[in-house]
């Protein structure tokens, strides 16, 4: 073996020599001498919500060779524990973004900035979420058809949230808007505190149904419970859904840690050829022979498509880039803001805290799927309701409430370290300051309480993704006022006192449920529960809902604002298209995850047709990801898989 091993080497080392020498990458001045490391027919940047379907769904054709790049790592059997989802954003598996600092917002957090978590792992934002499902209301759809959008009709994209859909909620299984025999789990959260009735009870009281808020026919308002991705109990993310399944195809090949900077465009012929990236510290280029999608969500997409060259001609010159097409990205940031301000405490142990959570019947509940573990950051029911200033013309709500049986004060403020561990650390998690949280809570107070976000449905303000500077791996510059709409503003207040309204009714009162009495920092001396206190209470603890989209908007050609055409390709650039939280041209009234897994699905159907083949489907159904340890690429001392896909991890 000795003597063959240097004979092997050489070998190699030619091999690669004549990789290099038969793909030479000349059209493109940046490309320089890096090295071609490959080729394949499709490369997707981006495993998150819709990248792990776009892989998913091009890998069906066996003929394709598809390269999926990621920057993060792995995800694992941490990121499957639902309560503890804002202590992911405290880890690695976030890219770790905040906002721009704004002169009137987010006052009670670190540097006036309010974070922006993004998922940098295996699965994307999908790992790191709250994993509520919801679809959005017919007419949001139908509108992004109106605005010249062919094939985005609520008719057209629903197969797509049908066909990926396993609901195993027992009430909807006879449902026609909900599918059984997809691999993306959608269950009810499998713990339910006696709160979350009391909220159905009081939305009942006001004159709401409980409805499934994603079946188009019933009343677009009413009140329910969450509709969740887990499946017994544990977080069902892209990665579980989408690429486990197939983890043995060949045609598939998923680079963990691989750093996309720019895709290469031959300025000649306005066509996308390669991506440049970088992995073990060495910079790589990979040749995409049919198309490259740019997947990697509604921050990152644009901050590469700007390094690449498409971007606005002006901005793109201020930070030394010439463009190759001028548009309108990184325009357009859309995101649904709230407050977590509101705790309202009460006289009995039944809502979510840390020692609840750490007591050993809990952490078996777990075990068996069940218990306060599987409450994802405690959220338990949703509601759909209307404001005074709703100006919707076809009668959709504009303010949705998250209830959570929990309040950020559930976790006694505990931060994560070493020596105090932490299984909910709202207060770290979303970055508010020791100074605002000690205005509202006493110090080591570990409160019975409850919240309700009231989010605001369909915003008027927009915000701006633009580059720092022309270094790839500086942070972009993340920009938006959230109250820059007066309207905007005026919902959310009326949402604030809607939600106080609704818990004050008698269906609370068995809790004897009380609003924390204490004004936060920087609003002492405005009059407490007043328009001019509520206004103040959103301005100091400004929570966002981390939808954030709209940065590279769809649009027809027409449209001077839109980036990518209806098919999702880039205007003006031929084999790149955007698929990912950034083409919504408009918000949906929903979270957007399933929205996201959606125009992947969609996305991939329309490469499909572009690019017809031959190529039969993969024989038989897809091998159920819910039976055995699904979850995990392999078994602790199981080798990896010889043939299938290509794990380079
Ligand atoms: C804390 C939090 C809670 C949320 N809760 C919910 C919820 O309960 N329900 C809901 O519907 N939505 C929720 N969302 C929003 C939802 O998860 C996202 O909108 C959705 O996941 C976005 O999907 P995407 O495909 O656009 O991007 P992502 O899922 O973010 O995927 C982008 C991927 O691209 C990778 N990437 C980025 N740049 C590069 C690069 N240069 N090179 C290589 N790879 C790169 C990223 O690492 C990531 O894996 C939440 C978001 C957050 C942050």
């Amino acid at each position: 073996l000795p003597a063959v091993s240097p004979l092997a080497l050489l070998f190699l080392s030619a091999a690669q020599q004549y990789q290099e020498a038969v793909l030479p990458f000349r059209e493109h001045p940046y490309t320089g001498n890096k090295p071609i490391l490959a080729e394949y027919d499709f490369i997707v940047i981006g495993a998150g919500s819709a990248g792990t379907v776009i892989a998913n769904r091009l890998t069906e054709n066996s003929e394709w060779k598809v390269l999926l790049l990621e920057a993060g790592d792995e995800d694992s059997v941490i990121t499957e524990v639902p309560v503890i989802v804002d202590e992911l954003q405290l880890t690695g598996y976030n890219w770790g973004y905040s906002m721009e600092k704004e002169p009137n917002q987010c006052l009670g957090f670190t540097d006036q900035r309010c974070p922006w978590p993004r998922g940098k792992v295996l699965g994307g934002t999908s790992t790191i979420n709250y994993m509520i499902y919801t679809r959005g209301q017919r007419r949001d759809y139908d509108e992004w058809a109106e605005m010249g959008n062919y094939g985005w009709s609520y008719d057209e994209v629903l197969p797509h949230f049908m066909s990926m859909e396993r609901c195993l909620i027992p009430e909807l299984q006879n449902s026609r808007y909900h599918n059984k025999n997809g691999t993306l789990s959608v269950e009810q959260v499998p713990h339910k505190s006696p709160l979350v009735d009391a909220f159905l009870e009081a939305g009942q009281a006001q004159g709401y149904s409980l409805i499934d808020y994603n079946d188009p026919d019933q009343n677009s308002q009413g009140f329910s419970r969450i509709q969740a991705n887990m499946h017994g109990g544990r977080r069902i993310n892209g990665a579980n859904a989408f690429l486990r399944p197939i983890r043995k195809r060949p045609n598939l090949h998923i680079a963990l840690k691989s750093r996309v900077t720019r895709v290469l465009i031959d300025p000649q012929t306005m066509t996308a050829k390669a991506v440049e990236m970088t992995r073990n510290r060495q910079w790589r280029v990979v040749r995409a022979r049919k198309e490259v999608i740019l997947s990697a969500g509604a921050i990152n997409s644009p901050h590469i498509l700007m390094h690449s060259g498409i971007g606005p001609a002006d901005h793109l010159a201020q930070v030394g880039y010439k463009a190759l097409k001028d548009l309108k990205v990184g325009y357009n940031m859309m995101e649904h803001v709230s407050s977590a301000g509101l705790t309202f405490f009460i006289n009995d142990s039944v809502s979510l805290t840390l020692s609840g959570v750490l007591r050993p019947q809990a952490l078996n509940a777990y075990r068996q799927g069940q218990g306060p573990i599987t409450l994802p950051g405690g959220v338990e029911g949703i509601a759909y309701v209307h404001t005074r200033y709703n100006d919707d013309a076809y009668g959709r709500p504009d303010m949705e409430f998250i209830f959570a049986g929990a309040a950020i004060c559930s976790d006694a403020g505990a931060t994560m370290s070493p020596q105090r561990l932490t299984l909910c650390s709202y207060r770290k998690g979303m970055g508010i300051t020791d100074e605002t949280y000690y205005s509202l809570f006493e110090r080591g107070q570990q409160c019975n309480a409850f919240t309700i976000w009231p989010m605001i449905l369909s915003p008027k303000s927009r915000g701006r993704v633009l580059l720092r500077d022309n270094n790839p791996f500086h942070w972009p510059l993340m920009k938006h006022d959230y109250f820059q709409s007066e309207h905007d503003l005026l919902t959310c207040i009326e949402g604030l006192k809607a939600a106080v309204e609704l818990v004050e009714s008698p269906a609370f009162a068995r809790f004897n449920a009380t609003l924390n009495p204490r004004p936060v920092r920087g609003c002492e001396n405005v009059p407490f529960r007043t328009d001019a206190y509520w206004e103040c209470l959103l301005r100091h603890i400004t929570t966002t809902l981390h939808h954030q989209s709209g940065t590279c908007k769809m649009g027809p050609a027409s449209d001077p604002d839109a980036v990518v055409d209806p098919e999702l390709r880039v205007h003006g650039v031929r084999n790149l298209r955007v698929a990912d939280a950034s083409i919504l041209p408009r918000l949906p009234r929903a979270h957007t995850n399933a929205v996201a897994y959606m125009i992947g699905s969609k996305a991939a159907e329309m490469i499909k047709q572009a690019w017809p083949s031959q190529s039969p489907p993969p024989p038989g159904p897809l091998p159920s990801p819910y039976s055995g340890p699904y979850y995990r690429w392999r078994l602790p001392g199981e080798p990896l898989p010889v043939s299938g896909a290509t794990w380079t991890i």
